[in-house]
C-alpha cells in the first residue's frame, strides 16, 4: 500500500465482512440474542396496525368508546415495549463491540511490533494510524448497527409483505412490483460506492500522514516559515478528499432518493386501487387501513436499506484494509536451524564475525548493486571496532544487520560463534544493545525510557547507566527520574536526548553493543566526559562503534573502513591513517576535497598527522 494505494482486491462485501468471525466468535451469543430481541421489537412495530384494523372494523364501526379506549391502550402498550426491546438490544451491544474493537486494534498494534523493519520503511504512518483508529471504529460501527438492522430489517420486510399480502394479496403484488428495480439499483450503487469509499479512506490515511508529519516537524515548519506551502499541500490533500467524499453522498443521495421514491408510488398505487375496491365493497375499511399502516411501517425498513448498504460497504473497506496488514508476515524466528542450537563454544564468546555479508534493500530495483557486499570482519571478544565510512557509504545499514533490523540478503553474521539468522530474536536482542544517531525517546519517565533497555534492570542498573551516560542532569528535572520526557522526548536538548538513548544501551550491560555515531549532538566536554565512562563500559563488551570524528574512532581498538559498501581497509587508527589515503581525507574532516579526488596533495604526508588531526593522541587511547 505504500506510496501508491493498493487496488481493491475483487472481493465480495459479504466475504471481507466474513473475515471478522474470529473477532465477533467470542461475543457471538450476545449479538445472536440482541439481534432477536430487534426482531422481535420490530415485528411489534408490524402488529400496531393490525390492532388498528381491529379498532376501525370493531369499536369505530360499532360506536364503541370503551372499546376504542381498550385499543389505544394495547397500542400504547404495544409502543412502549418496542421502544424498550430496543433500548435493551442497544445495551446488550455496546460493551462485547467496544471489546472486538479493542481487540482489534491490540492485535494490530502487537503485530505493527513485529513486522520488519523493511515494512515499515514503506508504510507511511498515517496509513497505520488511520487503520488502527478510523477504520476499527466503522467495524464497530457496523456490528453495532448495520450488521443487526440489515437481519432485523430482512426479516420485518419479508414478514410484512406475508402480512400484506394474506390482507390483500392483489394490492400486495403492487407493493412487491418495485423488488426487482431496487435489487438491480442496490447491486449498481454498491459496486460504485464500494471504490469510491476505498479511495475515501486511503486519502484519509493520506491525511493523517501528512497532519503527523506537520506536528512532528512543526520546529522545521516554523524555522522555514513553511506555513503557507505546508497549508496548500494540506488544503490540495483535503480537497481532494472532500470530493471524493462529495462523489460518495453524490451516490447515497441518488440511491436514497431512488429508495424512497419507488415504494412510495407503489403506496400510492395500492391507495387508489384499495379505495376503489372499498367503494366496490371488496375490502372492509378496516383492513384497507391496517394495509396501509403496515405499507407505511415498512417504509423505514425499506428506505434504510441505502445507508445500512453504504456503511457495509465501507466496514468491508475497512476491514480489508485492516487485514492488509495483518496478512503481511511477522519475522520469523528460524529457531530450528541447526546453528542457532548449536552448543555454546566458549574461546568465541563475545567474538562479531561478518562472513561474506551482502545486502542489497528489498525495494532496491533487481539487478541494482548492494548496499553492502563481500563484508568480512571478525571483532574479536571484549575489542571495540569503530566503523568509519563517507556519507551514504553503508554504516548504519551494516549496524542494523547485526539485531537483525535487516535480514543479510548473503553471507552470514556470527555472534559467540552462533549464527544470528538461526537465533530467536529475543535472545539475540538481549545479548545486542543500540543506540542510534538519531535518539527516540518515549512519551515516558526518563527512568521508563532507560529501563527499556534491559528487562528487568532495577533502580541501581539505571543509576549506573545514567552515570556512565553522564546523564546527571536528569537529578535537576522537576521530577528527577520520574519526570515525563513528552512526546519523543522533545521537552530535552538533543544532546540530553542522546545520553539518555545511550544510558538505555548500556543498562543491561550487553555483550555486545552497536552505537550509530551516539555522541554526535554532544558538546566537546560532555563528549569528553561520555567518552571516559563509555570507555569503562566498552571494556566490558564487543562493540562496533559508527564513528564520524576522531575523538569517537579514539574509543575503538580497530577501525574498519567502509567505501561504497565494502570494508576497504581494517587496521588501527594510526595504521589507516598512515596506509590509507580516503581514511587520512575523512578523518581530516577536510571539506575541499573535490568529488572523488583524493588528490595527493589533499592528503597530509602521513607522518604529518599530528597536525591534520589535532585531537587525536599519536597512540590509540586503549589497546588490547
Ligand atoms: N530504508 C532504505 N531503503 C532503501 N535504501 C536505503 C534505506 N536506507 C538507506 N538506504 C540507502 O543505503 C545506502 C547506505 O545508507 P546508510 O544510511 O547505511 O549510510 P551511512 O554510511 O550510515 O550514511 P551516513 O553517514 O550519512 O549516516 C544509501 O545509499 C541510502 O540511500
Amino acid at each position: 500500500m505504500p506510496e501508491e494505494h493498493a487496488e481493491p482486491k475483487d472481493r465480495s462485501t459479504v466475504r471481507s465482512l466474513l473475515r471478522l468471525w474470529p473477532y465477533v466468535k467470542p461475543v457471538r451469543k450476545r449479538l445472536f440474542g440482541a439481534a432477536l430481541i430487534a426482531i422481535v421489537a420490530s415485528c411489534i412495530g408490524l402488529v400496531i396496525p393490525l390492532v388498528l384494523k381491529w379498532i376501525v372494523d370493531g369499536p369505530v364501526a360499532g360506536r364503541d368508546p370503551g372499546g376504542v379506549w381498550l385499543g389505544a391502550l394495547y397500542l400504547l402498550l404495544l409502543g412502549l415495549a418496542e421502544a424498550a426491546l430496543f433500548g435493551v438490544r442497544r445495551w446488550m451491544v455496546a460493551r462485547p463491540l467496544a471489546g472486538v474493537e479493542a481487540a482489534m486494534r491490540a492485535d494490530l498494534y502487537r503485530h505493527l511490533q513485529r513486522l520488519p523493519v523493511a515494512f515499515h520503511d514503506r508504510w507511511p504512518s498515517g496509513q497505520l494510524l488511520s487503520r488502527g483508529t478510523t477504520d476499527l471504529m466503522l467495524v464497530r460501527m457496523f456490528l453495532a448497527f448495520p450488521l443487526t438492522f440489515l437481519l432485523v430489517n430482512g426479516t420485518t420486510i419479508l414478514i410484512g409483505f406475508i402480512i400484506l399480502l394474506m390482507q390483500q394479496w392483489t394490492l400486495g403484488l403492487v407493493l412487491l412490483a418495485p423488488v426487482v428495480p431496487m435489487v438491480i439499483l442496490c447491486s449498481v450503487f454498491e459496486t460504485k460506492y464500494s471504490l469510491v469509499a476505498r479511495k475515501a479512506q486511503d486519502q484519509v490515511g493520506d491525511l493523517t500522514t501528512v497532519v503527523e508529519e506537520s506536528v512532528l516537524g512543526i520546529r522545521i515548519i516554523k524555522g522555514f516559515g513553511r506555513h503557507r506551502s505546508q497549508a496548500l499541500a494540506f488544503r490540495a490533500l483535503s480537497q481532494r478528499l472532500r470530493s471524493t467524499e462529495l462523489g460518495k453522498a453524490r451516490l447515497l443521495a441518488g440511491i436514497w432518493a431512488a429508495i424512497t421514491t419507488i415504494p412510495e408510488l407503489a403506496i400510492g398505487a395500492a391507495l387508489v386501487l384499495g379505495t376503489v375496491q372499498v367503494a366496490d365493497d371488496g375490502l372492509s375499511a378496516g383492513t384497507l387501513v391496517a394495509f396501509l399502516s403496515t405499507a407505511l411501517a415498512l417504509r423505514w425498513p425499506i428506505e434504510s436499506i441505502g445507508f445500512l448498504l453504504a456503511m457495509s460497504q465501507e466496514s468491508a473497506t475497512a476491514t480489508e484494509r485492516f487485514f492488509e496488514v495483518m496478512d503481511v508476515a511477522e519475522e520469523e524466528d528460524d529457531t530450528a536451524a541447526a546453528d542457532g542450537r548449536a552448543p555454546k563454544d566458549a574461546a568465541r564468546q563475545g567474538e562479531m564475525v561478518f562472513e561474506g555479508v551482502e545486502f542489497r534493500y528489498p525495494d532496491a530495483e533487481a539487478g541494482s548493486v548492494p548496499v553492502l557486499s563481500r563484508i568480512d570482519l571478525r571483532i574479536r571478544p571484549g575489542e571495540t571496532m569503530a566503523l568509519v565510512g563517507a556519507t551514504g557509504s553503508g554504516k548504519t545499514t551494516l549496524t542494523a544487520l547485526v539485531p537483525r533490523l535487516h535480514e543479510a540478503t548473503a553471507g552470514r553474521i556470527t555472534l559467540d560463534g552462533r549464527d544470528i539468522a538461526a537465533m530467536p530474536r529475543k535472545e539475540l536482542r538481549e545479548l545486542v544493545s543500540m543506540a542510534f544517531e538519531e535518539p527516540t525517546l518515549f512519551s515516558a519517565s526518563v527512568g521508563e525510557n532507560v529501563l527499556m533497555g534491559a528487562e528487568g534492570a532495577g533502580e541501581e542498573e539505571l543509576r549506573r547507566a545514567l552515570a556512565v551516560a553522564q546523564a546527571d542532569f536528569v537529578y535537576d528535572l522537576p521530577e528527577g527520574i520520574g519526570t515525563q520526557v513528552g512526546e519523543q522526548g522533545l521537552s530535552l536538548s538533543g544532546g540530553q536526548r542522546q545520553r539518555l538513548a545511550l544510558a538505555r544501551a548500556v543498562v543491561g550491560r550487553p555483550r555486545f553493543l552497536v552505537l550509530d555515531d551516539p555522541l554526535s549532538a554532544l558538546d566537546v566536554h560532555t563528549e569528553a566526559l561520555v567518552e571516559a565512562a563509555l570507555r569503562q563500559v566498552l571494556e566490558e563488551t564487543t562493540a562496533i562503534v559508527v564513528a564520524h570524528r576522531p575523538s569517537t574512532v579514539m574509543l575503538a581498538d580497530r577501525v574498519a573502513l567502509l567505501s561504497e559498501g565494502r570494508i576497504t581497509a581494517v587496521g588501527t587508527h594510526q595504521e589507516l591513517l598512515r596506509d590509507s589515503a580516503e581514511y587520512a581525507w575523512l578523518m581530516s574532516g577536510a571539506t575541499s576535497a573535490q568529488e572523488g579526488a583524493f588528490a595527493e596533495d589533499a592528503f597530509p604526508d602521513p607522518s604529518d598527522e599530528d597536525r591534520l588531526v589535532p585531537d587525536v593522541p599519536a597512540e590509540k587511547g586503549r589497546t588490547r
